[in-house]
């Protein structure tokens, strides 16, 4: 198995309404891999796909080697899975809850469940209808992690979770990873997947804008410059140079926009005496939200 999870052209639609178009898209095993979007992008319509939970309209999916369509019961004993929509009998007890879902899955030890539940403070004698949601969705985190599955799809995972809980989350799947587990989780916030990530992709109206590392998306972002001069400069000097924009000019102050290397901006300041510089790189959040928006051309989609 090359990949854990291979998309070739993938397309859904919903009547007229298109949920993905044309996604082609690899996860690697062992890799933790961040699928991006705003609300309506397609991230659970791509991961129902996944689960054979509903049938693409045209396009392959290959999860773990297998066919979701035709290996759908042994794929789902082999991937830990966690709905966005989370949803069990309210009347159990947690920890009845997920001894029996444990069962389902060939059996898992009531020690690992309730290690699992103290390391995210969940109560395995409260019954289900009388969690908060984000303790709810502790419940969800738990069945999908207790049975070490080699693939873990996890959609909107940190939805619900206070910042520590959502902390021991991602140490989680930081430890799934360093046992050679696969992690697909959806989200629509950054920040949440940039410090586990090993890869990104962001989509937006069922299509995919970008696929990158974290390191690399983070080198596509521009820097914004500001640079003082011991005395009034031309603005003509600085505005044809490589990756150099938005230049203003005012007195001895230069201002402009610089993507990729700032080479040629600083040795054409170099000619002149600089009494000050400062360069601030674009918040990767503010990179995301140019893709989200479509203000961001799509990038190069790299493997
Ligand atoms: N059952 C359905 N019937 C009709 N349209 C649907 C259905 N499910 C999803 N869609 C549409 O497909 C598009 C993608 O939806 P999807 O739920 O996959 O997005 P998402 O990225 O998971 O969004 P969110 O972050 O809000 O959960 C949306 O325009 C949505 O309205």
């Amino acid at each position: 198995m090359n990949t854990a999870i291979e998309l070739t052209e993938l397309t859904k639609t919903y009547g007229s309404r298109r949920g993905l178009t044309g996604l082609t898209l690899g996860v690697n095993p062992g890799e933790v891999f961040g699928y991006l979007g705003p609300n309506g992008a397609g991230k659970s319509t791509t991961i129902r796909l996944l689960l054979d939970l509903i049938r693409p309209t045209s396009g392959t999916a290959r999860v773990l080697g297998l066919d979701p369509r035709t290996d759908a019961v042994e794929l789902h004993r082999r991937i830990g899975y966690l709905a966005g929509d989370f949803v069990v009998d309210g009347r159990q007890r947690v920890g009845e809850c997920l001894a029996f879902l444990g069962n389902l899955r060939g059996g898992v030890p009531a020690a690992r469940i309730a290690e699992l539940a103290d390391r995210l403070d969940l109560d395995l004698t409260a019954r289900i209808k009388s969690l908060s949601k984000g303790n709810r969705q502790k419940v969800g985190l738990v069945q999908a992690f207790m049975h070490h599955p080699e693939l873990l799809i996890l959609d909107e995972p940190t939805s619900g979770l206070d910042p520590l809980v959502q902390q021991t989350f991602l140490e989680m799947v930081a430890e799934a990873r360093d046992a050679g587990q696969t992690v697909f989780m959806s989200s629509h916030i950054m920040s949440e997947v940039e410090a586990v990530a090993d890869r990104v992709a962001i989509i937006r109206e069922g299509r995919l804008v970008a696929t990158d590392t974290v390191a690399g998306l983070r080198a596509r972002s521009f820097l914004e410059v500001r640079i003082d001069f011991a005395a009034p400069v031309a603005a003509e000097e600085f505005a044809s140079l490589p990756g150099v924009t938005d230049v203003r000019i005012d007195d001895a102050t230069l201002t402009c926009r610089v993507d990729g290397s700032p080479d040629a901006l600083v040795k054409a300041a170099a000619r002149h005496t600089v009494t000050a510089l400062r360069a601030d790189s674009q918040d990767l959040e503010e990179l995301f939200h140019a893709y989200y928006t479509g203000e961001a051309a799509p990038g190069p989609v790299a493997a």
